[in-house]
């Protein structure tokens, strides 16, 4: 007798469950849109790894637009992602990536992609563990990628600036020693050689005096190409004065740095300037001081300033061996 009346509430209470379950998908579609709007305006790439199935589960639309490669490929397969990362920076993006396990989150990762396009790009890319593994579940990884490239090309340009002396493009005196200072101390360390060569263009004045400070400007120039030329890879030139220039040789025995030395001096013989319808040559004295007993970077760069004077002393265009 009473089934016409429990099957009239069972069909309010279904009828108020799909009600509310309707408001719900309308109240999560709603915000999937908004989200979506947000992720779609945002310039960075948002992302999710699946540490264990090493599987990217979610990638931002910013992906396509920063990286230039399809998310679908992304999503089918990670190599994509190590693919496109520039391949000197690889380990280091491999290493720094797999440190998130032990650290939680990796806040500083920066490193280079290449685009689709060919285009090299600078990349921030943060990471932390959003789910730790274990019990059944898997480890999440999650990360903000950013393009750095135009920060990157700005701290390049200030550091060039802060570094490069403006004439001649070698490093500044500041900078200079600021190496000379790091390579004095490693080569007393080791017990490795390291050789200090002063330069000092003779009778600058003179050269000025007769041909204007543009063509001396000139003559700064071609000498510390030479400096370039003649030094090997990782010895340091720079312009430590007016016209007066360093070398530092890291790991050079006596010999070489005396041959060294001596092709500077005849790149600098080899040079031929022309001001006001005449050709003239210039000529420099150095100084050569051979790391020994010195307790430190100022008593090398003095026997090598002592030795130069020495040069000067007994008549220019010469190289003279510190005691
Ligand atoms: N063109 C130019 N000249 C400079 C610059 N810096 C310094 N000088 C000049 O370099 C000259 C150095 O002269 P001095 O110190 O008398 O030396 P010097 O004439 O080379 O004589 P010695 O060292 O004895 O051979 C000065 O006239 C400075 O004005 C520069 O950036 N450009």
């Amino acid at each position: 007798m009473d089934r016409p009346v429990e099957d009239s509430a069972e069909l309010e209470r279904l009828t108020l469950a799909l009600l509310h379950c309707r408001g719900e998908v309308e109240r999560l579609s709603e915000r999937e849109r908004i989200f979506s709007s947000l992720l779609g305006g945002v310039n960075a790439v948002l992302w999710a790894f699946d540490w264990e199935a090493q599987r990217v589960i979610y990638v931002s639309p910013a992906y396509e637009r920063l990286f230039g490669r399809s998310a679908a490929l992304l999503l089918a397969d990670y190599g994509e992602w190590r693919n496109c990362i520039y391949p000197d920076d690889l380990d280091y993006a491999a290493r720094s990536f797999a440190e998130v396990l032990e650290k939680g989150a990796i806040e500083a990762r920066e490193y280079r992609i290449i685009r689709a396009d060919g285009q090299l790009r600078w990349i921030s890319d943060k990471c932390f563990i959003s789910q730790q593994g274990g019990a059944g579940q898997p480890t999440i990884v999650v990360g903000i990628a950013e393009d750095i490239t135009e920060k990157k090309q700005l701290e390049g340009e200030l550091h060039c600036l802060a570094t490069t002396d403006v004439l001649t493009q070698s490093s500044n005196r500041r900078h200079f020693f600021e190496c000379a200072q790091g390579a004095f101390e490693h080569a007393v360390q080791f017990g490795s050689p390291l050789a200090f060569i002063l330069l000092d263009v003779d009778d600058f004045k003179r050269i000025n005096d007769t041909h204007g400070h543009q063509v001396g400007d000139q003559v700064l120039q071609r000498i510390a190409q030479c400096g370039t030329n003649a030094l090997r890879r990782g010895d340091l030139f720079g312009r430590i004065g007016g016209e007066e220039f360093a070398a530092l040789l890291p790991g050079c025995p006596p010999d070489l740095a005396r041959q060294i030395a001596e092709r500077l001096q005849r790149e600098v013989q080899r040079l031929s300037f022309q001001a006001g319808g005449k050709q003239f040559s210039v000529t420099v004295s150095q100084g050569l001081a051979n790391l020994r007993d010195d307790g430190n970077l100022d008593s090398l760069y003095a026997r090598a300033d002592a030795a130069m004077y020495q040069a000067k002393r007994g008549g220019k265009n010469q190289i003279i061996l510190a005691d």
